[in-house]
């Protein structure tokens, strides 16, 4: 089967349960949970202040310059669904504004990660309609090329596969594969326990060079104090 022109009408998402622990956690708690892994680069940015977002991904691939597939997205979110778009080519075109926002919102979907660009952006912040993308652009793409629906797409160097949870925040967006969302999400409360504790700590004054041990260490490695 093709890569583009193809609709999979079909996801495995991931359990709901699952989905709504991680909502609790931060970007950078999860990325560390799953063992430093499914961190999209660092140049997808919220583009406003204070957006953050948590879901399964409903995954599309575009084509530079069109967003066609994004409607054709629309009509396979559900309630609580992100929408993830990659781009078969470098674009930061304006794919994506309050319109589109309004039909994914009464999709049900709870935002929007585009490796693209999106406009609308005072608009959106109104919805608080979380978008995380590439680039805000004013410049209007069209509807002419085929694309794909919920194939497994690499956006921003991160691979996602359809009903893999997507965690986006001030610090990023990370990316859970379904099967791992439940551990994971086990895994960052365990860690945030751990922080607290540390937290405390170092709130009491206790430096890090005594709670992490590294005085020796650093003494073997020769670190040299001068008055
Ligand atoms: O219409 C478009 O192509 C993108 C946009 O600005 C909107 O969704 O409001
Ligand atoms: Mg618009």
């Amino acid at each position: 089967m093709h890569h583009l022109g193809v609709v999979h009408r079909t996801v495995a998402r991931a359990d709901r349960a699952a989905v709504e622990a991680l909502s609790a956690f931060g970007v950078a708690t999860v990325h560390e949970a799953m063992g430093r892994l499914g961190l999209m680069r660092p140049y997808i940015r919220p583009v406003y202040e204070g957006a953050r977002l948590c879901g399964t991904a409903v995954t599309v691939l575009l084509q530079p310059g069109d967003n066609w597939m994004l409607h054709v997205a629309a009509e396979q979110v559900r309630e609580g669904d992100i929408v993830v778009a990659g781009c078969t080519t470098e674009s930061e075109d304006g794919f994506f504004g309050e319109l589109l926002a309004t039909s994914l919102r009464a999709r049900g979907a709870g935002g929007l990660v585009i490796d693209g660009g999106c406009r609308d952006v005072d608009d959106l912040r109104r919805m608080d309609f979380p978008v995380f993308s590439r680039a805000v652009s004013a410049k209007g793409t069209v509807k002419a090329t085929l694309g794909s629906v919920n194939v497994p797409v690499v956006v921003a160097n991160a691979l996602v596969a359809p009903g893999d949870v997507i965690v986006a925040d001030t610090d990023g967006v990370v990316v859970v594969p379904a099967a791992r969302a439940a551990e994971v999400a086990e895994a960052a409360a365990r860690r945030e326990a751990a922080e607290e504790g540390k937290r405390q700590r170092f709130r009491d004054g206790e430096l890090g060079l005594d709670m992490y041990a590294m005085r020796g260490p650093l003494a073997d490695l020769g670190l040299t104090y001068v008055d």
